[in-house]
């Protein structure tokens, strides 16, 4: 699920090479409008195995409550970006102006997500942070 298709058209090629093109529908839109969709259809729910989250960071937290009702119990969601840049653990005035606002959502999310009772978590120090998420029930 993307609204902008342009990395999706860049990589095609390659993916139709790898012969998995088949595995692959993309949905060009916003996030929030494709999940409502699934759930309101009555039949994903506890369909999927597993969610990858790398999108708008002040959106991570709708798309959390939703994914919970998608994902199956123990299925997966994984979030990306969730140390950002390592400035989760830095002291605010540390912070460089680009990096101020998405650090602000990714601590409201990881706070969140350690509060959530509905999950079991890690969140895996490699790359820029993936906190991954079992649902308990
Ligand atoms: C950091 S990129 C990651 C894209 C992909 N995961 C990758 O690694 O190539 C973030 C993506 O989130 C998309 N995005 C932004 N707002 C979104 C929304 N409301 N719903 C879904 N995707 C969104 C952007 O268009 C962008 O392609």
């Amino acid at each position: 699920i993307d609204p902008d298709k342009e990395a999706y058209e860049f990589g095609l090629p390659y993916i139709q090479r790898a012969g998995v093109d088949h595995k692959i529908n993309f949905c060009h839109s916003d996030a929030l409008t494709v999940l409502n969709d699934l759930i309101a259809n009555g039949k994903e729910e506890g369909s999927f195995d597993f969610a990858f989250v790398d999108a708008n960071k002040d959106a991570y937290i709708k798309y959390h409550e939703l994914l919970l009702k998608l994902v199956k119990v123990g299925g997966i969601i994984a979030y990306d970006n969730t140390l950002w840049f390592g400035t989760v653990v830095e002291a605010e005035e540390n912070v460089e102006e680009f990096a101020k606002k998405g650090r602000k959502h990714l601590l409201q999310l990881n706070s969140f997500l350690a509060a959530d009772d509905r999950i079991e978590l890690a969140l895996v120090s490699i790359g820029d942070g993936l906190t991954l998420c079992r649902r308990l029930y």
